[in-house]
């Protein structure tokens, strides 16, 4: 199953230098992990934006929602998830 991921980061303003590195670099190796697998075959920054558009190809709603709640950023974003079908018009490879 295709999902259309948009994710937008808001870390606290307060939040120090070295603990936003840690958790950048744990979210980086986590989604890196993903893609190697298959799991999350696009990963495309907004410009301009500290937000990415994302594809997931998972198994279910309840893999998406444990892959994205795993995120080491998931608590300091704010995502939206939409289910994507086969179009009709579209060829087929
Ligand atoms: O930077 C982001 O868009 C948030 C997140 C998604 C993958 C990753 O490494 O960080």
């Amino acid at each position: 199953m295709l999902f259309h991921v948009r994710m937008d980061v808001r870390l606290p303003s307060d939040m120090g230098p070295s603990v936003r590195a840690d958790i950048v670099a744990r979210e980086k190796a986590y989604s890196q992990k993903l893609q190697r697998e298959g799991k999350w075959p696009h990963l495309w920054r907004i410009v301009g934006e500290y937000s990415n558009i994302s594809i997931f190809d998972v198994e279910s709603n309840d893999e998406l929602h444990e892959l994205l709640s795993g995120l080491p950023l998931f608590p300091y974003m704010d995502i939206r998830v939409m289910a994507l079908a086969t179009h009709p018009s579209k060829v087929q490879d």
